[in-house]
């Protein structure tokens, strides 16, 4: 029997650790260490879309697998008649981008239906919004409320022998005593391991009632003046600002940046109820981290650590691929000591 410390309680580290369940099952004991736990994570103040972005150098097979991963997760939960309780909505997306790159992302035939906006369409919009929009696309997705699904993930965790930990973690040293740990910090890591490739990309978004909005839409989704509408169960999120910053109280003027061109592209936002204003902060990393290391304590012991941390805008669109990319690198190092597996 091995234990296994998980460092982290946000999609990242719970989907690691369900992951490592179901590949290891009663071989191992997981433990997850956090600081904070849902509902106050970063991942709980996420629309939860699935949509990688955000990924700087992300090698793209790497990108594909992840995703792919996580978009087949959710259509089997879907299919299975657990989208309520697991917090999964089917939705048709519709992105729209005004400059730059006209090639649709490699990604996308993932989905479950895509096509290029026509020039017609295209001019539509350029109307009513009086925009440029030279090229845009149209697919179906998911949106994955971590709100919801988090304590869904966490009650087959806890079914599986799971514990939790509610502690700040300095260091690895702390957790010597385990076989294994597992990095999944998110932007944490920058302060555990002097990570200077990790930046915070600042999201400020709005939460508003208007059960009648069913279509996302994107405008500009990559570029820093970006905006979104992305139904959710309750509520429908606008969003949201891309600012390297750690600043994470509320700012006035991001606030007032929803009003005028998504309501211009959704009229009957005009005057919604607010839920509430929301910030948190992305992990942006110039490559996504999943791989092994060997960590040396002060008192020369050496412990065996797989990170999982730095998904930028999409943690929740890549949780469920790298908590099993995660999971197998876990058993790949387990299996040099067969004795206990
Ligand atoms: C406004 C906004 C909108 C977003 N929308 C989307 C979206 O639509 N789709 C999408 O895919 N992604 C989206 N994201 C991105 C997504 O939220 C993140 O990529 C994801 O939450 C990262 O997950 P994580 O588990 O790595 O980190 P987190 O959710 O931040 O969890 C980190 C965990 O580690 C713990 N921790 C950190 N340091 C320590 C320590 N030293 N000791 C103990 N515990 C520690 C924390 O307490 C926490 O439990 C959005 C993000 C924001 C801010």
């Amino acid at each position: 029997m091995y234990n296994i410390a998980i460092i982290g309680g946000g999609c990242m580290g719970v989907a690691s650790a369900v992951e490592i369940q179901k590949l290891l099952g009663d071989k191992v004991t997981v433990t997850i260490f956090a600081e904070k736990f849902t509902p106050d994570t970063t991942s709980d103040v996420a629309a939860g879309l699935w949509e990688p972005y955000l990924l700087g150098d992300t090698k793209p097979e790497d990108l594909m697998k992840f995703g792919l991963g996580t978009y087949n997760y959710l259509i089997q939960l879907w299919r299975e008649g657990k989208a309520k309780e697991a917090g999964i909505s089917l939705i048709p997306v519709i992105n729209l981008v005004e400059g730059g790159d006209d090639e649709l992302p490699i990604w996308l035939p993932i989905t479950l239906g895509y096509s290029k906006l026509t020039p017609n369409h295209l001019e539509s919009f350029n109307k009513q919004l009086g925009r440029q929009f030279k090229f845009g696309f149209s697919f179906i997705s998911f949106t994955w409320e971590a709100r919801r699904f988090l304590p869904y993930l966490m009650k087959h965790f806890f079914d599986n022998g799971g514990k939790t930990v509610q502690r700040r973690i300095d260091s690895f040293d702390e957790l010597s005593n385990f076989d294994l740990i597992v990095n999944c910090t998110g932007l944490g890591a920058k302060e555990m391991l002097q990570d200077s490739l990790l930046t915070p990309i600042r999201g400020q978004i709005r939460r508003v009632k208007a059960p009648w909005q069913y279509t996302c839409y994107l405008i500009d989704y990559e570029k820093e003046d970006s905006c979104y509408i992305i139904p959710n169960f309750e509520s429908v999120v606008l969003g949201g600002t891309k600012q390297k910053s750690f600043d994470v109280t509320l700012n006035e003027s991001d606030k007032n940046r929803f009003e005028g061109h998504l309501e211009k592209l959704v009229p009957s936002l005009k005057n919604t109820e607010v839920v509430g204003d929301f910030v948190g902060l992305r992990p942006y990393r110039t490559k996504v981290r999943i791989e092994q290391e060997f960590w040396k304590t002060k008192d020369g012991k050496l412990v065996k650590v797989v990170h999982n941390y730095g998904h930028g805008g999409s943690g929740i669109s890549l949780s469920v691929g790298c908590g099993q990319e995660t999971a197998q690198l876990v058993k790949n190092i387990l299996e040099v000591d067969k004795s206990k597996l």
